[in-house]
């Protein structure tokens, strides 16, 4: 069947190809209906839901290549040694030969303090590691999902971001590494789609949060609740006022495998559209997690955005997705993840 294609709105292209002809090694070693699924980044925080759900279909083979950077095998070890799940320490970096059908490419760290840690290592991860599993997808026609990230919007001028939005963006900041390397990561990924027929999807997440989350990861979310765990002080980076709109993790794997299965290129904005000021946020884990803990305000780092909020109009025509955790009860879920992995039980009443 010929490839059928229009363009969207956004000058994307809506894309209505097959998906491409396994390799014939698949038609003699495996049931037909067999989908081979590479996730990379699979061992961190999002990747790891994403397998587990990828997993509960009992047709689906899923690789996982990943570094350890930031993820863990922890994080996976209910599949380890699993039949139809393999792990492979890999750095995208590198070239690597497997034969998939459908490729996941999350490999990045994605906190800002791990992003900064070695910058030049992360825009190579975020350039080379791109082409070398757009090289993959080109090989074995396979379908490639990168995850993007609401920060191509950098500090937005418009509010909410759709879609449309070029953004704002620093060239040269110390964020430029991580929000500039996925805008090419992006190009790259139109650039294959456009010259080669590589079937794409991008997906630009908003903040998420949830259960695994590292403890230590630096993100604000993650350090409020391991702070009011531990009875620590919530340390709120000035001025506070600036604001996130946090999506549950849970919806964010749903949004990911509805965008893979749909026909829709992208690039498509996945997140809650809940949009809370910093205090907010640690007002709200105070009060649910525990009244006892100051609100301190802390230095910020530079190129902070302002604010951000999704608008998830398209994901909500296109994939017929929207998420459905509000912030409290998702930040009740994760508490209770990390209470056991800080061995912090829950104070019962007298
Ligand atoms: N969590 C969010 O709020 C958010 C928001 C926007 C975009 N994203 C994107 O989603 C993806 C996953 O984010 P996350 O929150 O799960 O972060 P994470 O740090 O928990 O996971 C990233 C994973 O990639 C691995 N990795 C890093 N560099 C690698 C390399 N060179 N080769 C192989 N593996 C490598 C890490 O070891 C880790 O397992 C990232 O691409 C990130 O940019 C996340
Ligand atoms: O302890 C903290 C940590 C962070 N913050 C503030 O909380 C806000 C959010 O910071 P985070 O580090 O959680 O995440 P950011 O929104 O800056 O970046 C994130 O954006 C989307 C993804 O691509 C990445 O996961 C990450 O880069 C910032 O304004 C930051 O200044 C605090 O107030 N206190």
């Amino acid at each position: 069947m010929a490839q059928k294609e229009t363009n969207g709105t956004n000058g994307e292209h809506i894309s209505t190809r097959p998906p491409p002809t396994p390799s014939p090694l698949r038609f003699s070693k495996f049931f037909q209906a067999n989908l081979r699924i590479l996730v990379t980044g699979g061992a961190g925080f999002i990747g790891s839901h994403l397998v587990d759900k990828l997993m509960e279909n009992e047709k689906h083979e899923v690789i996982v290549a990943d570094n350890l950077f930031t993820g863990s095998k922890d994080n996976l070890k209910k599949w380890i040694g699993h039949p139809r799940f393999e792990f492979i320490r890999h750095d995208v970096t590198q070239p690597l030969l497997v034969e998939v059908d459908q490729i996941y490419h999350l490999a990045c760290p994605a906190s800002p303090i791990f992003y900064k840690h070695n910058p030049v290592k992360t825009i190579k991860t975020n350039v080379i590691g791109t082409l070398n599993m757009l090289g993959l997808a080109k090989r074995v026609g396979a379908r490639i999902l990168l995850t993007s990230t609401s920060e191509v919007y950098g500090d937005p001028l418009e509010h909410p971001q759709t879609e449309a939005y070029w953004g704002n963006v620093n060239p040269i900041g110390v964020r430029s590494c991580y929000d500039e390397g996925k805008r090419v990561a992006e190009t790259l990924m139109f650039d294959y789609h456009r010259q080669h027929g590589i079937e794409i999807r991008i997906a630009r997440i908003f903040n998420t949060y949830g259960p695994r989350m590292n403890i230590d990861d630096g993100r604000v979310v993650s350090n409020f609740i391991a702070q009011a765990v531990r009875g620590e002080a919530l340390t709120v980076q000035k001025p506070g006022t600036q604001t996130r709109s946090f999506c549950y993790v849970a919806d964010m794997v749903d949004g990911l495998i509805k965008l893979m299965n749909g026909n829709n290129t992208g690039p498509i904005n996945l997140g809650n559209p809940g949009e809370f000021t910093m205090l907010e946020l640690a007002e709200n884990v105070k009060e649910l997690i525990n009244p006892d803990v100051k609100v301190i305000m802390t230095e910020n780092t530079p190129d902070d955005p302002r604010q951000r909020k999704p608008d998830i109009t398209k994901a909500k025509e296109v994939l017929g997705w929207e998420p459905k955790v509000v912030l409290r009860d998702g930040l009740v879920l994760m508490e209770d993840d990390f209470r056991e992995r800080l061995s912090v039980p829950k104070k019962t009443a007298a």
